[in-house]
């Protein structure tokens, strides 16, 4: 398995709070990464400490082999796409072509006109004049263009519509068939990463509180509900991810790769928006537990 980025020990202080802490990270190439957290959990600043646009406080971190945005060539290996889905607004379509065209060595004309042509843009229109989904939708075409080994996307739906959203995660699901690429996307939409994404790492509080294949988190997560009964109790195998209780039952996600042969506890499957809850209630005091939102 390849590696499309790797995190050592990656940190990034800004004054004196920490916007992402000892992050260790091995993510595989050719699969679409869905980094899910809430706001301000650090989503950003890692995609930035990628991208090259920022530098590390502690730590280290690498991009397709290499240190970020080091040379021409590392810069060619990666598209990206931030949060605002940034365009110029006095230069139309056409012209932000013809900027991609030279500006990056590895541009590919064909796909991004093909892609202008399917999406209906007018390559006369001003990209300021542009609708919001229009914009990402240019912003990702040009992003795609450059042919690029990893497209990183900072929550590129945010503010989209239901349709624009739809319209967008498709666009990029349908490149991802065509181009050998790895995605890593940032969102606070489970139903987003659920929909394209393949693989899941979920920040909160500036740490990375799980990473792994998403078929695989699933399968080795599971609810226990029972009589009321001290998570301590448990066997080392099960990791307890999240505990409830009320005075006669308790409730408890756990983690583990062997199965639960214990037969007081009823055992089920979750899904991926139990699987985030569970990590964020996992490191978050509950007076003050995070926002996620699950739009459908
Ligand atoms: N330039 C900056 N100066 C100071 N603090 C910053 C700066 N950028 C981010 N932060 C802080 O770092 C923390 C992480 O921010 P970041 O933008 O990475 O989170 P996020 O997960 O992307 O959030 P969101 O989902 O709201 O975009 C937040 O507490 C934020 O206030």
């Amino acid at each position: 398995m390849s590696t499309v980025i790797r995190a050592r020990g990656l940190g990034k202080k800004y004054r004196q709070r920490w916007a992402l802490q000892d992050c260790e990270l091995e993510l595989p190439a050719g699969r679409v990464i869905g980094l899910v957290g809430p706001n301000g959990a650090g989503k950003s600043t890692l995609l930035n400490l990628a991208a090259g646009l920022l530098a590390p406080s502690s730590g280290s971190i690498e991009v397709c082999g290499g240190p970020p945005a080091a040379d021409v060539a590392q810069l060619a290996r990666v598209g990206f796409v931030a949060q605002d889905t940034p365009t110029y607004g006095r230069l139309s379509v056409a012209d932000h072509l013809t900027l991609g065209r030279r500006l990056n060595p590895g541009w590919d004309d064909a796909v991004a006109r093909e892609r202008i042509d399917r999406l209906g843009l007018d390559p006369k229109q001003r990209a300021g004049t542009l609708s919001g989904g229009q914009r990402a939708q240019l912003a990702l075409t040009m992003a795609l263009a450059k042919r690029p080994e990893l497209l990183i996307l900072d929550e590129p739906v945010a503010s989209l519509d239901p349709l624009a959203r739809r319209e967008f995660m498709q666009l990029l699901m349908e490149a991802v068939a065509e181009q050998e690429l790895s995605v890593v996307l940032s969102s606070h939409l489970v139903s987003d990463v659920e929909r394209a994404c393949d693989y899941l790492v979920v920040l909160v509080d500036s740490r990375v509180q799980v990473a792994g294949d998403l078929d695989e988190l699933i399968a080795t997560h599971h609810r226990l509900v029972g009589a009321r009964r001290d998570p301590a109790t448990l066997p080392g195998s099960q990791q307890v991810i999240s505990a409830s209780h009320t005075d006669r039952q308790t409730t408890l996600l756990v983690r583990t790769q062997e199965p639960i042969l214990d037969p007081s506890w009823s055992v089920d499957g979750i899904n991926l928006e139990d699987l985030v809850l569970a990590y964020m209630d996992k490191s978050a005091p509950v007076v003050r537990r995070p926002r996620l939102e699950v739009q459908r």
